[in-house]
């Protein structure tokens, strides 16, 4: 299924560590507003998938075009400018700087929706009472909204995310998952990685699913939801 106007398009990449190939030939789309959900056991290549379309992994071959344009090989501060953040599993934030420092880090507008700072913290009301708290100090649920946050002040068309609820009590977990969703409405598209594969399903449009490296099946989120291949991937089977 292909959007009709599709923001990013994945075409046969492949990439490797060295002799280890962790993604082969993927090609996926996501469309103009829209929430797509990468799903797969551990070790199946989502985070190698994310990192070779930001840019923080250079693929071995394939395309990938964003907006129009081509950005496979390109550096991920330049594929950032262009309108797409990465928010890594890792979230990457600087530990001795403060949660408003972290968030003014950005100098630039990628062309999308515009956050203000009071926009991300009319999004995480958390954030705004620790605006002057250092970000090393945060909760790991903390952590994680500063980490969208940030990607958030860049004014993306594209967020990847990669597993936002990992280490959050159901309730964050459910909080945050609820603000990706809010993306959606102000008309952001989200390349969602997800652990939890039900909540995934739950805001996702559409859905790919990752096995050793490989996409084996696609379909509506309704679709991945009721199927036992999806059962199979999450049991690595
Ligand atoms: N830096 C690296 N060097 C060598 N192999 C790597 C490296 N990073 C990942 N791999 C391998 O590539 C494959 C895909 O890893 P990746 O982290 O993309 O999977 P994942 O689906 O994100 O897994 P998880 O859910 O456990 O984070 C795995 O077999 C992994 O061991």
């Amino acid at each position: 299924m292909t959007s009709l106007h599709s923001l990013l398009t994945v075409s046969g990449l492949t990439a490797a560590y060295g002799r280890v190939v962790a993604l082969r030939d993927v090609s996926l789309d996501v469309g103009e507003g829209e929430i797509v959900a990468i799903l797969g056991a551990n070790g199946a290549g989502k985070t190698t998938l994310l990192n070779a379309i930001s840019g923080v992994l250079a693929p071995q071959s394939g395309t990938v075009t964003f907006a129009g344009g081509q950005i496979a090989g390109m550096k991920p501060w330049a594929i950032s400018r262009l309108g797409m953040s990465h928010v890594p599993e890792g979230r990457e934030i600087f530990p001795g700087l403060s949660v408003e420092a972290n968030l003014g880090l950005i100098d630039f507008d990628g062309g999308g929706p515009k956050f203000a700072l009071e926009d991300v913290v009319a999004l995480f009301p958390r954030l705004g009472e620790r605006l002057h708290q250092l970000a090393g100090s945060l909760s790991g649920g903390e952590q994680q909204m500063l980490a969208i946050g940030r990607g958030l002040m860049a004014a993306p068309k594209l967020v990847l995310f990669d597993e936002p609820s990992l280490g959050l009590s159901p309730m964050l977990s459910k909080a945050v998952l609820a603000a990706i969703r809010g993306l959606k409405e102000r008309g952001i598209s989200v390349l969602l990685v997800e652990q939890n594969m039900r909540a995934a399903l739950k805001i996702a449009d559409r859905g790919y699913v990752l096995r050793v490296g490989r996409i084996t099946a696609e379909g509506s989120a309704r679709e991945l939801a009721e199927s036992p291949d999806i059962q199979h991937a999450y049991l690595g089977l």
